[in-house]
This record gives structure tokens, C-alpha cells and sequence, in this order.
């Protein structure tokens, strides 16, 4: 394996990005709000939540905000308008003005998008961190997801994560909204095979049905079974769940320290097979565990931050 492929893995999931709330940037009340929630990142959209004519209203409420407000271990994230919009221009604007820590691209289709934003990125020494999210929720994205990936090779890596979203892919593509999504699976599996193939974070889409919290749950259960780091959330009532269900579950903590304990016996050194309890057990389930409770550690700090 070469080097490059190795740093691309190991860089996938070294943040918490189980609970990322979007907020519109119109909204001032719900904005107030964010602060005090649990949430591991926050998105203010200047996008598809803001009426055309509200855009620059929107950009002045996220400035004054983020220049206002700290929001402590969380992500802040800015959605902009598309690109090819005559709203970005100035978007961009505001993201070098405020250096969030990463920039949310809607509607990515093709990989030269991705590219293009990070050579403005990268023109600004101030940007040097900033990371560029991707938004695929267009049949085209979908189909392009693992080259749009791949362009993170191109882009000094800026490129994080992947967020999805299920609303414009619904309307694009016909399919409805229905408990289960099964239609929709082979679409979701697409996007997290091409993130997890360049390193990249995934992110599920959001569920539009906030009271619901039973189906809520049901839909993490599944983005995480599917291998999402996390899901796009719309209201507070969403985080908690969203935390629970995409933090390490008791079982899975206890069998990372099984599994990281056995392998740190010194009767198992040399060892890259062992047999625990009847089971064969490689010292690649030792980096997964080693990953996990590392994972714990991050929330663990959390808790004692909040
Ligand atoms: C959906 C909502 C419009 C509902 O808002 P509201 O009617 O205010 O709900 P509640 O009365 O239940 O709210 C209770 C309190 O919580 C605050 N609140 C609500 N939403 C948020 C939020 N997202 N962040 C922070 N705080 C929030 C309210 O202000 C109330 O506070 P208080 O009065 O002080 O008690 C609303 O939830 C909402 O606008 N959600 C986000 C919508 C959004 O961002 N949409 C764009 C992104 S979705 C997307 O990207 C789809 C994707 O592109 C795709 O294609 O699928
Ligand atoms: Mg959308």
C-alpha cells in the first residue's frame, strides 16, 4: 500500500460527526439556540432554506454570529449556494471572511467543482484548514461520487466529508419518501463505498418528520448499519438521538477493550490470529477497536467539556 493510500484511510472518522444540525441563516432564534445544544457540528445554510431575496440578509446573520459566538468543540460548517449561482461569488466572500471549519458545496455533480473551490482555498494563507464538505443528492453526483471523491487527492486533501441528501435525490429521481428507503439503499451504498475508498467521512441525510422520533431512530439504525459516520439533522430533538445511535454502543466498548486487551497480552505478541472465546480474531479488528476507543475518549471529553 502506498503511503498516500494509507494517510487517505487513517484519516477517516478521526472526528465526531454523529449529530451535524443545520440551521437556515435567516433564522436568528434558532441560531441562539445552537449553542447550548449537543450537537457535534453545525451547518448554517445560506442555501436551499433562505429565499433568494433573503441571501444577503442570511451572509450578514452568519457574520455576526460566528464573530460573535463560540460554539466550543463543535464544527462550524457554512453551506453556499451552488456554485454555478450568482449567489457564491459572495458566499465565498463570507467563508474567507469568517474561516469556518469547513465549507459545505451543495448539488456537487463533477469533481472539477470540488478542485476549483479548493484553489480558492488555497490561495488564502488564512484558509490553510479549511475543509471542503461535498453535498451529493443529484442522481449525476451519485453516479460520480467515487471520482468527486477521488479529486481529494487533487485538492491538498481539503475534501472531508460526504454529506447526502435524500430530498433533491428524491425529486430527482421519482422515488418517495418511505419508511425503510429501500429504493434509495443502493444510492446511499454507492456514496459510502466512494467515501470510505478515498478516507472520507459520510454523512446520512436528513429526516424531514422531526416528531417522529421513533422512525427517527429507526433511520440511524440503519444509516449506521450501512457504515455512515453520522446524520445531517434539521431540530434539536434530533441530537440526542443521533448522539446515541452513532456513538459506540456499551457492547461494542466492551468488545474493543476485549479485543485491544487480548492483543496486548504478551503471549499474543508476533501473533496477527488469536482465538478469543471460540472466535478468530486479526489484529485488524485490534486497529478497528483501537479506533473505536479512541472514539470514546473524544465523547468522554465532550461530556466533560459540556
Ligand atoms: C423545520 C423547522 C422549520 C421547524 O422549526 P420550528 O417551527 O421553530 O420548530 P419548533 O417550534 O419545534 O422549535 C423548537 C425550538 O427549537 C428551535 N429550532 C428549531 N429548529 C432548529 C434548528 N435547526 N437549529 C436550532 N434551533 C432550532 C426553534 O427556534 C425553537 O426555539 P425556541 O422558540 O427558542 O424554543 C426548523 O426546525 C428548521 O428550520 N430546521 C432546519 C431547516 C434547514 O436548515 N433546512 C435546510 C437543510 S435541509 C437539507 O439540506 C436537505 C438536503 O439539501 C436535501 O436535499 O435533502
Ligand atoms: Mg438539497
Amino acid at each position: 500500500m502506498t503511503s498516500e493510500a494509507t494517510s487517505f484511510r487513517a484519516h477517516h472518522t478521526s472526528r465526531l460527526r454523529r449529530s451535524v444540525l443545520t440551521v437556515p441563516a435567516i433564522n436568528e432564534r434558532a441560531m441562539a439556540k445552537v449553542g447550548s445544544l449537543n450537537c457535534d457540528a453545525v451547518i448554517f445554510d445560506l442555501e436551499d432554506s433562505v429565499a433568494d431575496d433573503r441571501k444577503a440578509e442570511a451572509r450578514r446573520n452568519v457574520l455576526k454570529f460566528l464573530q460573535n459566538s463560540a460554539l466550543g468543540p463543535c464544527e462550524r460548517i457554512i453551506r453556499t449556494n451552488a456554485t454555478d449561482t450568482p449567489h457564491f461569488r459572495e458566499d465565498m466572500a463570507l467563508v474567507l471572511e469568517v474561516l469556518p471549519d469547513a465549507v459545505l458545496l451543495p448539488k456537487v455533480e463533477e469533481p472539477v467543482t470540488v478542485q476549483d473551490v479548493a484553489e480558492v482555498l488555497s490561495e488564502q494563507d488564512a484558509a490553510e484548514g479549511l475543509r471542503i464538505w461535498a453535498m451529493i443528492e443529484t442522481p449525476r453526483g451519485v453516479l460520480n461520487a467515487a471520482a468527486i471523491a477521488s479529486s481529494g487527492r487533487t485538492s491538498d486533501s481539503r475534501l472531508d466529508a460526504f454529506v447526502v441528501g435524500l430530498n433533491d435525490l428524491r425529486k430527482a429521481t421519482g422515488i418517495p419518501a418511505a419508511p425503510g428507503r429501500t429504493y434509495l439503499v443502493p444510492y446511499l451504498m454507492q456514496v459510502v463505498l466512494a467515501a470510505r475508498a478515498y478516507g472520507l467521512d459520510v454523512i446520512d441525510s436528513v429526516s424531514n418528520d422531526f416528531r417522529d422520533l421513533e422512525a427517527f431512530a429507526e433511520e440511524c439504525a440503519q444509516g449506521k448499519a450501512m457504515g455512515f459516520d453520522g446524520k445531517m439533522l434539521i431540530h434539536p430533538a434530533q441530537v440526542d438521538a443521533a448522539n446515541c445511535h452513532y456513538g459506540p454502543s456499551e457492547t461494542a466498548i466492551a468488545e474493543a477493550h476485549l479485543v485491544a486487551g487480548a492483543f496486548a497480552d504478551p503471549a499474543h505478541a508476533g501473533l496477527n490470529v488469536i482465538n478469543i472465546d471460540g472466535r478468530m480474531i486479526e489484529r485488524l479488528h485490534a486497529e478497528q477497536a483501537a479506533r473505536l476507543l479512541a472514539k470514546v475518549a473524544q465523547i468522554d471529553a465532550r461530556k466533560e467539556m459540556s
